[in-house]
């Protein structure tokens, strides 16, 4: 089996789970990670590591979320991971997203107020800020890095902003297309799940 292996913090946990099944089933596992911190995960509990290149098809991926909203759409890359996230979830069958009460809203930003996260080229995050906030609204926020001078740089060497989305933003499907076709842009934003288990 391949396993898309997400990040942050929850994660772990499905992962500590999936080394007792590893080791209960003698199951074949290869695990393709989604960031840095994944590939250590999946290092640091001796699972088997792959990558997109020899393993483009996953028979499932399993990450966190930062929310979920009623329609299943996610908010993601709290942690800044989500552009990777996003490629491995797309090669994969199956998504499964383990997010507890907390991140259950019925809108997205009920929650988390952190706003929505998305990875730009450096080049372009002034001009991919102004053009979101002339044509959605709102306010993007470079992120900046807490125990280092300047923004946080991501795995693929991209910054973030993090958008302050207005209330009126209902239509998540549309504003992803808009975002997405921004030059400067990284696909990354909220995406929605095939399926979200709740707990
Ligand atoms: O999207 C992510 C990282 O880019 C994480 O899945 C998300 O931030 C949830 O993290 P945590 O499990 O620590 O709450």
């Amino acid at each position: 089996m391949k396993l898309g292996i997400g990040s942050g913090s929850t994660i772990v946990y499905a992962v500590e789970r999936i080394v007792e099944k590893v080791k209960e089933e003698n199951l074949k596992l290869i695990c393709v990670p989604t960031s840095f911190q994944a590939e250590q995960l999946i290092l640091d509990n001796n699972l088997t590591l792959g990558n997109l290149t020899t393993c483009p098809q996953l028979d499932c991926a399993i990450d966190g979320a930062d929310e979920v909203d009623s329609n299943l759409n996610l908010i993601k890359g709290g942690g800044g991971c989500h552009t990777q996230e996003k490629i491995v979830a797309s090669c994969a069958s199956k998504l499964v997203i383990i997010a507890d009460y907390k991140k259950d809203s019925i809108r997205l930003g009920e929650k988390y107020k952190k706003g929505i996260p998305i990875e730009v080229v450096p080049s372009a995050y002034t001009p991919v800020g102004e053009r979101i906030k002339r044509t959605l609204g709102g306010e993007a926020h470079l992120r900046m890095a807490k125990q280092k001078a300047g923004p946080v740089v991501t795995d693929n060497g991209n910054f973030i902003l993090d958008w302050h989305f207005p209330d009126t933003v209902t239509d998540w499907k549309q504003v992803n297309t808009e975002i997405k076709m921004m030059p400067g842009m990284k696909f990354a934003l909220s995406f929605k799940s095939k399926e979200a288990f709740l707990k």
